[in-house]
């Protein structure tokens, strides 16, 4: 898929992986709408955005992906502005295991409100083009985070949801592939502040630690380079690409 003029959407565009994904989206030639919560981030990115590809190419949101609503309208507004939708980007996510029904409303069920409302836009079943839908899940998706148990389930329902969305994408002829990026630890203001995130598993804050130093740290530019080969490959739909310092994988599951 060349992304020269493509209209894409992120989610938590604001800050992180998301900030990284939206770059790497504008130096490809997309145009972005960026979704946030956190309007100082945004506009401070905006301001850069702007200076460097010119106001044309980028739109920001505010809009929280806890509510149907607003990315009901975040949607819409990107469609007027830009004419039309090509890739979304479910990249909106928390880690706290205190605040976890929140959680599991922003991790899963933000992803779920974001693709559902994704088709109206561009399933070629409602007059869209088709495109590309990735979900930001996580490497906690496939293999458990022993500290995070609640985050560590949202991400493997994003990873289950995408694969089952793929396959009835294909089986509708909704034209959409669906890919998971799952990455291990990526140095971004999430990760700083997990240790005082952890809830009752606060006493499990060593182990954490020590997992984090086994593993290494990604960086957000090594992760938004794993993203654009889930969108441009045209090949990949259903995949759970597993991104690790030095190590980039696709996930295999065992088949029935
Ligand atoms: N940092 C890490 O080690 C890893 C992170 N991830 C996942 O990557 C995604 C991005 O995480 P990071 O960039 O690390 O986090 P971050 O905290 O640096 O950035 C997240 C962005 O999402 C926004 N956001 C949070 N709640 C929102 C909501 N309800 N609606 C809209 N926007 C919202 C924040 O304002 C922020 O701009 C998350 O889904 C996270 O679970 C996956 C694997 C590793
Ligand atoms: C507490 C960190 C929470 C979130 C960080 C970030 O958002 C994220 O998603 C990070 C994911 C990292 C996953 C990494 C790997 C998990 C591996 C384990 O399932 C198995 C590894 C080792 C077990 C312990 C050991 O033998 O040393």
């Amino acid at each position: 898929m060349d992304l020269n003029g493509k209209i894409a959407v992120v989610t938590g565009a604001a800050m992180g992986i998301g900030k990284a994904i939206t770059e790497i989206l504008l130096q490809n030639g997309a145009k972005v709408a960026l979704l946030d919560v956190n309007e100082t981030a945004a506009e401070s990115l905006m301001e850069a955005l702007n200076k460097q590809y010119g106001q044309e190419r980028t739109l920001f949101l505010k809009c929280n992906v806890e509510s149907e609503e607003q990315i009901k309208a975040a949607f819409q507004k990107t469609t007027e502005t830009f004419g039309g939708m090509d890739i979304l980007c479910n990249n909106a996510g928390i880690m706290n295991e205190s605040a976890w029904e929140q959680a599991v409303s922003i991790n899963l069920m933000g992803v779920i409100r974001g693709t559902y409302q994704a088709l109206e836009h561009m399933s070629k079943l409602n007059g869209g083009r088709g495109g590309v839908i990735i979900n930001t899940a996580s490497m906690a998706g496939i293999s458990p985070l022993l500290s995070c148990p609640v985050y560590t389930a949202t991400k493997n329902g994003v990873v289950g949801f995408t694969r089952a969305m793929a396959a009835a994408s294909t089986a509708s002829g909704y034209g959409i592939r669906v890919n998971a990026l799952c990455p291990s630890f990526v140095q971004t203001e999430l990760l700083s502040t997990i240790t005082s995130k952890m809830g009752r598993f606060s006493h499990l804050v060593d182990k954490t630690e020590q997992l984090v130093e086994k593993l290494g740290m990604l960086s957000v530019s090594e992760v938004a380079e794993c993203f654009l080969e889930l969108v441009t490959d045209e090949t990949k739909n259903g995949e759970a690409l597993l991104v690790i310092p030095k190590v980039k994988k696709y996930a295999t599951f065992p088949s029935v």
